[in-house]
């Protein structure tokens, strides 16, 4: 009989204990004709995230939901580098705990794969029948303009480049992450950028990304500056 592939969600949380149980119910919901594990990499939310957390591990099963915590919040980019550490699947999930990345698009993400054999599956915002619900047009502005800056100035050949709902093959992930240097929100735009530059295949899923409805974002002015210095690093290097 055929190997079942295995999917190892990694969910980075920081202050989301009102979200949590919500995504982690619809994944079980979406992908229950799926092997997988989902990898909370939670830094120390002062929320009560992690008593939910484990809660539900008590309900879902202490092996189908891993919690991997770290002492302060540190950054989501080593947010996810943490998280791989733990994945025993075949493939890779990044997404968001706050529902902006709705967990209805995971089997589209692994029938793609299945379909086209790709390395990364990517959900984009920036394509037909893809888009953005519930934000201010300073938020639109911010990242539709990033995105152009660095479709400009990059010329990735991926439609969302700071998007971070993402599917990888498990072994393309650790290739590409060994060369990254971001820690924070810019670190999505350095792994498709660096992905591209190696030639690895990439596909697309159209996603409305919606805003989340409880919590707030944590995306500040220092990491704009971060995405910047990113920008300009990755002009120089790749
Ligand atoms: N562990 C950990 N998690 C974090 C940290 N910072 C944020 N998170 C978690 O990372 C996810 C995204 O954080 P948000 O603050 O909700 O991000 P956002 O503003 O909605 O930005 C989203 O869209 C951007 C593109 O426009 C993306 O670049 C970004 O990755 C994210 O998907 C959430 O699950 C949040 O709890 C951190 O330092 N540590």
């Amino acid at each position: 009989m055929e190997k079942k592939n295995k999917y190892s969600i990694i969910i980075p949380t920081y202050n989301e204990r009102l979200n949590i149980a919500i995504v982690i119910y619809l994944i079980f919901k979406y992908l229950r004709e799926f092997d997988f594990e989902i990898i909370i990499v939670d830094d120390g939310s002062p929320d009560g995230t992690q008593d939910i957390i484990q809660q539900l591990r008590q309900v879902y099963g202490e092996e189908r939901i891993l919690l991997r915590a770290r002492p302060k919040k540190l950054g989501l980019g080593t947010a996810y580098c943490h998280g791989l550490r733990y994945a025993s699947g075949d493939f890779v999930v990044i997404m968001d705990a706050d529902l902006s990345h709705h967990p209805k698009y995971l089997p589209s993400f692994i029938r793609k794969q299945i379909e086209t054999g790709a390395s990364i599956v990517t959900g984009t915002r920036y394509v037909k029948n893809g888009g953005v619900h519930g934000w201010n047009l300073l938020r639109k502005l911010t990242s539709r303009g990033a995105n152009v800056l660095a479709q400009t100035l990059l010329w990735p050949g991926v439609s969302d480049l700071t998007g971070s709902f993402r599917l990888y093959k498990k072994s393309v992930l650790e290739d590409i992450i060994s060369s990254v240097v971001s820690k924070g929100y810019v670190f999505q735009m350095e792994m498709i950028v660096r992905a591209t530059r190696k030639g690895y295949h990439i596909e697309e899923v159209p996603i409305t990304f919606v805003d989340r409805v409880f919590g707030s974002s944590k995306l500040g002015g220092s990491e704009i500056v971060e995405y910047l210095k990113g920008l300009i690093y990755l002009l120089l290097t790749t």
